[in-house]
């Protein structure tokens, strides 16, 4: 049996990753959930899964929880604190980091220094932090799986691979505005950003999708998954997000997986690489066209503000993320126009020196001094 922690339970990752779990039962138990706000939600979760305990990060929840679950075996707390201290629980085997935002770090990092497996969701935790999660996963003997999809489908391609990698070729969509004339992008409304056309996601992802800051910070995530440099990470978008990524070899071989846009696949397979299990999935039309675009920078600042944060290196990927999550922040709520997120992040990497990482806690006071700023 699989003992698992969802942190990020009743989120887009989180709740497929529960629909993985209900389908194999036989295989995989849940010992612990965690939210920050859907109490309702989470307390469902737990009658139906019977974890060992749940955690709701925003304590004012706390009461109507616990009296939710009042009937249950199940363990309650509340706080941030609470995910770390229980993420180390013994008795938990796999944690799928499902979290979303700088928020997963610390959780992460608790449960590597476990030595747990990581289905590795939340890949902001490798943009701000990449150079320290790496060496600490291979100290601790904690092995990072990818759950995201692009780097699922490279990790599929590197099994049982012995050649070194010569270029990865990492897909995108193009997002929920990519056929929108650029003169209109100054005017989109937070509905128009999250009609994504592929995929079902959380709402700080499909705005990251549709300004293309999530595919660098799928750039930065994959130099630290797969220890390639910038320069040999390209970008293509395949509106049809059927191909999930390519892998060059120096003989000019290229390996992609394929699939219809389905996450339950990539959070499944890291759950039980290098096997796989039936996964009810809609099927691939092998007559369906693949189309393929240059990206176009007009269109997409921010790509190439995250390419230039990874050549810069060292805490700049930090500075990116934070000023990113306040700005998308902001345009949920109303308060700033979908051009502005890009100004938020450039004004936050010319304010901010660059500087060496040397620390988690280097990192977690320049991330509340970088929201401080933006
Ligand atoms: N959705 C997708 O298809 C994909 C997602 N990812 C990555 O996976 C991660 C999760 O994304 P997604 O599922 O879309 O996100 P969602 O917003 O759908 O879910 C986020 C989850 O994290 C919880 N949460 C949010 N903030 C905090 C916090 N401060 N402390 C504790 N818990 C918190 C939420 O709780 P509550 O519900 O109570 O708010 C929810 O359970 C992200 O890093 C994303 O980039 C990667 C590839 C694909
Ligand atoms: C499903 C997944 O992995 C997301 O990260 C997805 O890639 C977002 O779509 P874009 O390709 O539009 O960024
Ligand atoms: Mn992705």
């Amino acid at each position: 049996m699989q003992r698992i922690a969802i942190l990020g339970s009743t989120g887009s990752i989180g709740t497929q990753s529960l629909e993985v779990v209900r389908a194999n039962a036989d295989i995989f138990e849940v010992e612990l959930l965690t939210a920050a706000n859907n109490w309702e939600l989470l307390a469902r979760q737990a009658i139906e899964f019977q974890p060992s305990a749940v955690i709701i990060s925003q304590g004012e929840h706390y009461d109507k929880l616990r009296s939710a679950l009042s009937n249950e075996p199940i363990k309650v707390y509340a706080g941030a604190e609470a995910i770390e201290q229980e993420v180390v629980n013994p008795a938990i085997d796999t944690v799928i980091t499902a979290m979303v935002g700088f928020a997963g770090l610390a959780p992460t990092v608790a449960a590597i220094k476990a030595g747990k497996k990581i289905a590795l969701a939340n890949k902001e935790t490798l943009v701000v932090a990449g150079e320290l999660i790496i060496p600490l996963s291979l100290k601790y003997n904690a092995p990072i799986i990818p759950v995201d999809s692009e780097h699922s489908a490279i990790f599929q391609c590197l099994v049982g691979e012995q050649s070194p990698i010569k270029r990865l070729i990492i897909t995108a969509s193009g997002g929920a505005l990519r056929d929108l004339p650029p003169e209109e992008l100054e005017k989109v409304t937070i509905q128009q950003a999250l009609r994504h056309p592929n995929w079902t996601m959380g709402a700080k992802i499909t705005i990251d999708s549709a300004t293309m800051v999530n595919k660098g910070l799928e750039v930065i995530e994959a130099k630290w998954l797969f220890g390639v440099e910038h320069t040999d990470i390209e970008v293509v978008i395949h509106p049809e997000s059927i191909i999930h990524s390519f892998v060059e070899f120096h003989d000019g071989a290229l390996k992609a997986q394929m699939g219809t846009p389905d996450m339950k696949l990539p959070i499944q397979y890291a759950l039980t690489f290098p096997k796989r299990l039936p996964l009810d999935t809609a099927p691939y039309n092998p007559i369906q066209p693949l189309t393929f675009r240059e990206v176009d920078e007009r269109r997409y600042p921010c790509l190439a503000l995250a390419y230039g944060a990874l050549r810069e290196g060292g805490t700049v990927p930090c500075v990116l993320n934070g000023a990113n999550e306040v700005a998308v922040a902001r345009f949920l709520r109303g308060e700033i126009g979908y051009t502005s997120i890009a100004r938020h992040i450039e004004r936050a990497m010319e304010h901010f020196e660059k500087e060496k990482i040397c620390s988690f806690e280097q990192i977690y006071e320049l991330d509340r001094r970088t929201r401080l700023f933006t």
